[in-house]
């Protein structure tokens, strides 16, 4: 069976301080894994999002989840964003200041839903103490997990962030990645997080895409794009060292250490068939291709 993917292949011309940027960016992962979306400001890495979700049409282009298409510009199909079962968290959260945290959460349920979904991510978020506050009543991260559970409200197949936790300090910031990763595991929807923190990007993401002046200039897991980055992109060949292996669901999670920096790496089973704590390895890249052979003793 193919893997089932969300699938991104578009060109617009960005309008910046500059003039006319041309955007291209195609990229396609597996539904139900998390992307991390980086690069510098103004490469369009909002425009993306908004893209994904139906606020901005690309000029040109293909956007599929599944086997739906969601936008394909030459048969014309533009599916509108409430019809693409998305769920946003913005850098500014976008709490309806009037509304208590229960009302800001009923307003995202649809007419005649239920409403013990409500309860439960309220529960869930720690909050429910809280539901009669309203947002100026609660601190950034309180706002920030309202606006979390306010997207998962309708159980989306795609939750996009935009930096949705820059504005937190270390400690809440923390807090949230690890919610945010129970609430994947719980609802299995497929995640887009627009972050600069490499911390949070390797403590998240199945993969990373780095966009620069509108186009991708890296795509992979963020092991693979962040070795080959520090080392300007040429081929080359590493050693490591694995520290820690723990079996996944369908793959096996590797912690090594290689030129002093601990690198995550999730394989197949056969992949790490030989790598074992105390094993050395060599990883080498060629272009588009990375190969993990463990030193033989
Ligand atoms: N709908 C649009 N059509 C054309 N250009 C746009 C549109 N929206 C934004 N732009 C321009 O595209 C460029 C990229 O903006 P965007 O917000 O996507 O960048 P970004 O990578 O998210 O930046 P930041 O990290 O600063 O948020 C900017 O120059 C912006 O003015």
């Amino acid at each position: 069976m193919s893997e089932e993917l969300l699938e991104i292949d578009i060109t617009h011309s960005l309008h910046t301080a500059s003039g006319i940027l041309p955007m291209e960016v195609a990229i396609s992962f597996p539904i139900g894994s998390i992307l991390a979306v980086t690069g510098p400001s103004g490469s369009g890495k909002t425009t993306l999002l908004r893209q994904i979700a139906g606020l901005t049409k690309p000029d040109t282009g293909y956007i599929g989840f599944k086997e739906s298409e969601w936008l394909n510009t030459e048969s014309r199909v533009n599916i509108p964003v409430q019809n693409r079962s998305i769920g946003f968290v913005f850098q500014d959260y976008a709490l309806f200041p009037h509304l208590t945290v229960e009302e800001n959460l009923l307003f995202a349920l649809p007419k005649g839903g239920d409403t013990g979904i409500i309860h439960e991510l309220l529960f869930a978020v720690g909050l429910k103490e809280l539901a009669n506050r309203k947002p100026f009543q609660l601190s950034g991260g309180q706002q920030q997990r309202v606006a979390l559970a306010r997207a998962l409200v309708r159980k989306p197949d795609v939750l996009l962030l935009d930096e949705p936790l820059s504005a937190l300090d270390a400690s809440m910031r923390e807090n949230l990645q690890e919610l945010l990763l129970k609430f994947h595991q719980k609802f299995g929807f497929t995640m887009i997080i627009v972050t600069h923190d490499l911390s949070e990007i390797f403590r998240l993401a199945d993969h990373v895409a780095i966009l620069k002046e509108g186009k991708l200039d890296s795509f992979g897991t963020p092991a693979d794009v962040y070795i080959k980055e520090q080392h300007n992109n040429k081929d080359l060949v590493l050693h490591g060292e694995v520290l820690s292996r723990t079996s996944l669901h369908e793959a096996v999670r590797i912690h090594a250490l290689i030129n002093y920096k601990m690198h995550i790496f999730d394989l197949s089973e056969q992949e790490a068939e030989h790598l074992h704590p105390g094993r050395h390895f060599t990883v080498s890249y060629l272009p588009d291709h990375r190969t993990i052979r463990p030193i033989s003793n």
